[in-house]
């Protein structure tokens, strides 16, 4: 695992979309063979993802030639609601970046058959050969996507239940009352994230510094499904100074010194 400690969410957001850019720019991407990214939703990539639409807009990357698939989406929002993971891509980044519609995938947590909707949805990753570059957020529990903790680390693209843990912690999008949180969310597998070729995690503030302390120097453990990472040949974490705030003085220091010689 790398982890890469940045001062501050700016320059973790800037470090964060030079890896994206670098990386769909050194695939040479073509409509016959795209680039396949993993996207997450929450607060921290919207500092990444305002630097992916200014690079886009100076012509650093282009989108044309990627395929997106997003970790999750609620059950039963509509899509139209300014808090689905919908709108929220669309506001944050489909709307000002050079994307065909067409190559835009997000679970439709209004499907009449949610199980059949999460087949579909792994088959249509597949059919693209897999993910190259899955990016992800963790919650202050240690969850990756909404596998939530004891999440099985094999789990595929399903529906699940939330903890009272992550309504309480978005319920700041939900007028600040977790019960108007929906209760389940479909959501990609940890086996699925594992899948892709790459992974690049955030994570940033303070209050997620237990969560990077478990992903890093826990064991791996379904109590913290994040820490499934450390299974993964090729898994970064870019993570701010506050969100290190748990980590031993010589985790912080033998990874500064690895990212600095
Ligand atoms: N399903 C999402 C996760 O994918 C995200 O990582 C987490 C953290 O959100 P934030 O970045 O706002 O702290 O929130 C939600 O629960």
């Amino acid at each position: 695992m790398r982890v890469i400690i940045k001062a501050d969410y700016d320059a973790l957001s800037r470090a964060a979309a030079e890896h994206v850019i670098k990386r769909i720019n050194e695939a040479c991407p073509t409509p016959e063979h795209p680039f396949v990214l993993g996207l997450p939703t929450g607060s921290s990539p919207i500092g990444m993802y305002e630097q992916l639409v200014k690079a886009c807009k100076e012509g650093r990357v282009s989108f044309k030639n990627v395929v997106t698939f997003n970790m999750d989406e609620y059950v039963g929002l509509p899509e139209d609601h300014p808090e689905s993971y919908h709108s929220f891509m669309h506001r944050y980044l489909f709307d000002h970046i050079d994307i065909p519609a067409a190559n835009i995938h997000i679970l439709n947590g209004n499907a009449p058959d949610l199980e059949a909707e999460c087949a579909a949805y792994e088959a249509a990753i597949k059919s693209f050969g897999g993910i190259d570059l899955f990016l992800g957020g963790i919650g202050p529990d240690g969850h990756l996507a909404f596998n939530e903790p004891f999440s099985s680390l094999t789990s595929r693209t399903r529906v699940k239940t939330l903890t009272n843990d992550t309504r309480i912690a978005n319920a700041r999008f939900f007028g600040g009352d977790p019960e108007s949180v929906p209760l389940h969310a479909l959501t990609v597998g940890v086996g699925t994230v594992m899948d892709a070729r790459e992974v690049l995690i955030l994570c940033n503030g303070h209050g997620k510094a237990r969560a990077l302390q478990a992903a890093i120097e826990g064991p791996v453990t379904q109590a913290w499904t994040v820490s499934a990472l450390q299974m993964h040949p090729h898994a970064i974490i870019v993570c701010d100074e506050a969100a290190t705030y748990e980590l031993k003085v010589g985790t912080y220091r033998y990874f500064t010194q690895i990212e600095n010689a």
